[in-house]
């Protein structure tokens, strides 16, 4: 709503939201009411919007086959790249809607989850449970550690899974599907369609991350970096509003570690007089409670904590 302030427009983009919200169509519903220009708290600052258009760099993003040789695998993982740049952290609105499921230890609460896919649902929790155990297991040993290291510090015991819905957008150019963030938890097992749209930052220059089939995207988060003292590093990543007819649907799967009221930090077996630890120890609770109340003033969790 646009009202005039001293002969100005003003534009109260607090009170926008709030409408919006509460019509409780989400973006889907916009699409569907035929909508050709999005609401003006969809649209991003100009720093969001400049890189949008350049064209991503092409780099192929190694697909690591997990049933190959142990050893084998546990090389490549302990050899991803890593990125080098950090984001801020711009909390915009985004062009997309997303169901929540909280998971693990105890089963997924059913009557939150569309009757449509209980089913599908239930099953890839039971997949991401075994596929999240041996990724860690392989983590740890990337890091000379053993297999069990991450998994005794509760790492694979708070799970959640999102749904996210990427309907069509009729402004791809002036918003995103999902502003530049890292993930905060331990690691994320991302499951995209055909679509595309996913980016992730590498040596400064945002990358393409092509749908490959039957392949998952897995994602180092802040918490693993930490407790790798910046052995492995948390992927800042993006996704673009989606331009296609096609609305664009993905799952993400966050670990987290259960013991909220545990002390976390580098791992002390990585650290000595000549690798110092990197990042201060911290309990977890707080910093579930900086990354969620957004109290961290443009800086990333892994910068908070950083020495
Ligand atoms: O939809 C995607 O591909 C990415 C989702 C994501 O980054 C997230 O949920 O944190
Ligand atoms: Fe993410």
């Amino acid at each position: 709503m646009a009202t005039a302030v001293n002969g100005e427009n003003h534009y109260d983009r607090a009170e926008e939201v709030k409408r919006f919200d509460a019509l409780k169509i989400g973006v889907k519903g916009l699409v569907d009411s035929g909508l050709t220009t999005i609401p003006r708290f969809f649209v991003h600052p100009p720093e969001t919007l400049s890189d949008l258009k350049t064209k991503p760099k092409s780099v192929v993003i190694p697909t690591i086959d997990l049933s190959g040789p142990r050893a084998t695998v546990v090389e490549q993982v302990a050899a991803e790249p890593s990125t080098s740049s950090l984001p801020t952290s711009r909390p915009t609105a985004s062009w997309r809607d997303t169901l929540q499921v909280k998971l693990g230890p105890t089963p997924p609460e059913l009557e939150n989850i569309p009757e449509v896919c209980r089913d599908e649902v239930v099953e890839w929790n039971k997949q991401s449970e075994a596929l999240g155990e041996r990724l860690m297991g392989l983590l740890s040993e990337g890091l000379g550690l053993d297999a069990d290291r991450l998994k005794n510090i509760t790492c694979l015991e708070a799970r959640m899974m999102v749904g996210h819905y990427y309907p069509h957008c009729p402004q791809p150019d002036l918003t995103v599907g999902i502003a530049s963030h890292t993930d905060p938890g331990v690691l994320t097992v991302l499951l995209q369609d055909h679509i595309g749209g996913l980016h992730i930052k590498h040596e400064g220059d945002w990358v393409d991350v092509e749908p490959v089939h039957g392949a998952l995207v897995v994602n180092i988060g802040d918490i693993l970096q930490i407790l790798s003292n910046d052995e492995y590093t948390s992927v800042e990543h993006r996704v673009l509003a989606n331009p296609s007819r096609e609305p664009r649907v993905s799952t993400a799967v966050f670990f987290n570690p259960s013991a909220t009221e545990a002390l976390y930090g580098p791992f002390s077996e990585l650290t000595s007089p000549e690798k110092p630890p990197r990042y201060r120890q911290f309990i977890h609770q707080d910093y579930m409670k900086m990354f969620l109340t957004k109290e961290l003033g443009g800086k990333t969790l892994t910068n908070c904590y950083r020495m």
